[in-house]
């Protein structure tokens, strides 16, 4: 298990007068073994967060430790070991040429583990999927066997955190609850840390134990889950956008 901080992540893009601020001054720590939601209209900046501790993006300043380790300090290799990634998008994560089998025994390959084998077998069982599937290629399974098996695939090197980039928001309704049961499932049985973008607050309170609320790339406010349904937020902008997503829940 291990914990998430961050202190002061700031990012620019593009030079001098042109140079546009995505990210100011956010600061938040996700404890060991928890579940941290970031919530916020479209491009308030929560992929960018996860863009950033990940090291897809690298121009920011700030603090960020993994574990109490500096994440730039960590070396790649171990960094892949310790926090990885899965994407909204499970048609587009998945190469349509690779099989199942290809995709899971890429990273123990890359990072010289044993019993490959064995090891994607335990992966694609443990995503509730059968071996047999290991022979399949992406054009033959549903989109929440895809998400299965970018699940499977983030999880194959035994990371502490996985980062979750709106993970069933391409999913249909009713495929959306069983990847989010997976996913505290897997949680639980793997002592994981998370960290999960969504713009869906019933997905945030399903499965976060506290948020942060976003605004044009700066943290407005952390909540408890609890004071979700009850609308706790204490910032105007925050209690807005909470009173607005229970006004559609009502309605829908
Ligand atoms: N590589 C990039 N180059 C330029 N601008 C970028 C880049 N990546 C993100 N941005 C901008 O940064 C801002 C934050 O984007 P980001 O994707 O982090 O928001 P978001 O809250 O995740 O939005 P969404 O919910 O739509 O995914 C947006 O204004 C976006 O246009």
């Amino acid at each position: 298990m291990k914990e998430v901080a961050v202190r002061g992540l700031t990012i620019s893009l593009g030079e001098g007068a042109r140079a546009v601020r995505i990210l100011k001054d956010i600061s938040f720590t996700v404890a060991a073994g928890e579940c941290f939601g970031l919530v916020g209209e479209s491009g308030s900046g929560k992929s960018s967060i996860l863009r950033c501790l990940s090291l897809l993006m690298r121009q920011w300043t700030g603090e960020v430790a993994i574990g109490g380790r500096n994440v730039r300090e960590i070396p790649t290799v171990e960094r892949c070991r310790m926090l990885q990634m899965v994407f909204q998008d499970p048609y587009g994560s998945l190469h349509p040429r690779q099989s199942v089998r290809t995709v899971l025994m890429e990273p123990l390959r890359i990072h010289g583990l044993d019993r490959q084998e064995a090891r994607a077998e335990r992966a694609i069982t443990e995503v509730g999927l059968p071996a047999e599937f290991l022979d399949r290629y992406p054009h033959e399974l549903s989109g929440g066997q895809r998400q299965r098996v970018a699940i499977a695939r983030a999880l194959i090197l035994e990371p502490d955190v996985l980062l979750l980039d709106e993970p069933t928001s391409a999913l249909d309704v009713s495929v959306q609850a069983e990847i989010l049961n997976l996913l505290s499932e897997l949680k639980a049985r793997r002592n994981l840390t998370y960290i999960l973008v969504s713009h869906d607050l019933a997905v945030v309170d399903h499965m976060c134990d506290r948020l942060a609320v976003m605004e044009r790339g700066e943290v407005l406010e952390i909540l408890d889950r609890s004071k979700l349904v009850s609308n706790g937020a204490t910032h105007p902008y925050a209690r807005q956008l909470i009173e607005a997503s229970l006004e559609y829940d009502r309605v829908a």
